[in-house]
């Protein structure tokens, strides 16, 4: 009988995707090789610690990194692309794809040098496997750029197999995804995904075989709908605002309707992170180069919906202590895009710390986790290394991140350190009663003032 290898995976790009994709898959009982072209990151990953806060990824990690007592040893990291053509069968590009500087389009260098430094140094079978979000036609692309430069031929094939993991669950949602989708070209492609992904689709995550392009536009319009929910509730915000009307009792009562459902409708200062908003408008600015731009005009209102949910906040606080922030101290709970993560790319609770501190505040910021990621991205503003000291002396405090310590707090206990007993919740996520009752004006967007 043929003894059946199972198929040896690298991964390139070892950011939050990449990390979590690495580890998932030695956990699946894969040889693993990652790559990143960033050394210090390496160094990280090969000792068993990660570059970000992800809940559950080091350990993961650390069962199975090469020389971690008591590891599997099935999981590697190099900056080598020598080694990784040499070692892998599979080959999954997880680089980042930002939006271009000044511009709505997706910059796809990152993706293009992965698979320009790895093309020509496959030499024996591979299949190239997209992870990365990328406009529709990339696939297509790539894979001509592939087989004009590997010198496998046509043994080394691509394949689209977008990601759809939430941050702060990306573990679980790797090990057990709610779908998997890929774009493929031969059977052979989809055969071999198949053996990589038997675990998560014998638990029955359901496996969906498409084209390039069908793969590549599940992704964006995936993210595009949940962006659109979150606009949506948070229009209904402004509705309610204007006639004293309550958003979250509104989304509670409509989320009951099946055919709507209850997540993604919390109203706050809006979505933020890596994907969602530059999806979106890389995802406009491909549609129109497409010809197709009618089509996601709506996305323009959805992005500017919820750039005006962070205006907005910042009119509120400063409506809150006076009409004006000079010489005002405010406390902002919460640096990180979401809880549970340490990211805190276009965040909205910086963004709205910042415009506060250009307007003449003294911001404090306290995050759990996004503390050095913030202080790097936003140096100017003050930074506390615990909620109840951000808040000391403060004329307002903004809760803007809904982490579940800060759910916890003690308004009596923070209400002993501040200046004024005053709270916006931007997240929609403290309990106004617990709050009012401790002599605090408790605001939030969309909710009646009381
Ligand atoms: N973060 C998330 O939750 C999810 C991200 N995605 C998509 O996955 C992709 C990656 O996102 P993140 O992991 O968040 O980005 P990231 O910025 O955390 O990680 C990207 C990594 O790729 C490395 N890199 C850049 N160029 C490289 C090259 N030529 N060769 C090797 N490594 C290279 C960078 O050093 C970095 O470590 C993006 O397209 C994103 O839209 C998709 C689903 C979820
Ligand atoms: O493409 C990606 O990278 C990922 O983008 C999102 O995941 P993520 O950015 O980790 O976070 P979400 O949980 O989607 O939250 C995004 C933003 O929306 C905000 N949000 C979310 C839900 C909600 O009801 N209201 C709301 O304002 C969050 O605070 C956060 O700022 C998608 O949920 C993932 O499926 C996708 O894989």
């Amino acid at each position: 009988m043929e003894h059946h290898m199972a198929p040896k995976i690298t991964v390139i790009g070892t950011g939050y995707l990449g990390a979590t994709h690495a580890a998932a898959m030695a956990e699946l009982g894969f040889e693993v090789l990652g790559l990143d072209v960033v050394p210090e990151k390496i160094e990280l990953l090969s000792s068993g610690r990660v570059p970000m806060y992800e809940p559950g990824l080091e350990d993961l990690l650390r069962r199975h990194v090469a020389g971690i007592d008591g590891a599997t040893g099935r999981l590697r990291f190099t900056t080598s692309y020598e080694e990784v053509a040499d070692f892998g069968d599979v080959h999954f590009v997880c680089v980042n794809t930002p939006q271009k500087h000044g511009e709505y389009a997706c910059d796809m260098s990152y993706v293009d040098s992965a698979v320009e430094s790895l093309a020509p140094l496959l030499r024996r079978p591979a299949l190239v496997v997209g992870k990365s979000t990328v406009p529709v036609g990339s696939a297509a692309r790539l894979a001509a750029r592939l087989l004009e430069l590997a010198p496998a031929g046509e043994a080394a094939e691509l394949a689209w197999n977008p990601e759809f993991l939430r941050e702060g669950f990306a573990v679980q949602d790797t090990l057990h995804p709610d779908r998997i989708v890929v774009g493929v070209t031969s059977k052979q492609a989809e055969k071999q995904l198949r053996e990589v992904y038997a675990s998560p689709i014998g638990e029955g995550s359901p496996f969906v075989v498409t084209d390039f392009p069908t793969a590549e536009l599940v992704k964006t319009s995936a993210n595009s709908f949940l962006a659109t929910k979150i606009s949506f509730i948070n229009a209904m915000a402004e509705v309610c605002e204007a006639a004293d009307g309550d958003v979250v009792k509104l989304a509670e009562a409509i989320g009951h309707d099946e055919r709507i459902g209850k997540k993604f409708l919390r109203a706050g200062i809006g979505f933020g992170g890596g994907c969602l908003p530059k999806d979106i408008r890389a995802f406009m600015a491909r549609a129109g180069e497409l010809g197709a731009d009618q089509a996601l005009t709506f996305l323009r209102e959805v992005d500017s919906i919820n750039m005006r949910r962070r205006g907005h906040m910042v009119e509120l606080a400063r409506e809150a202590v006076g009409g004006s922030f000079l010489g005002k101290r405010v406390a902002v709970l919460g640096a990180a895009f979401k809880p549970d993560s340490d990211d805190v790319r276009d965040s909205p609770a910086l963004n709205v710390a910042g415009q506060i501190h250009l307007q003449g505040a003294q911001v404090t910021v306290y995050d759990p986790k996004g503390m050095e990621n913030a202080r790097a991205l936003f140096p100017t503003l003050g930074y506390a290394p615990s909620a109840l000291d951000a808040a000391r002396g403060a004329h307002a405090v903004l809760h803007l991140t809904e982490w579940r310590e800060f759910r916890d707090l003690d308004p009596q206990e923070v209400g002993a350190v501040v200046d004024e007993r005053r709270i916006l919740d931007g997240r929609n996520a403290l309990d106004p009663q617990v709050w009012r009752e401790a002599d605090w004006t408790y605001r939030a967007l969309g909710r009646p003032r009381i």
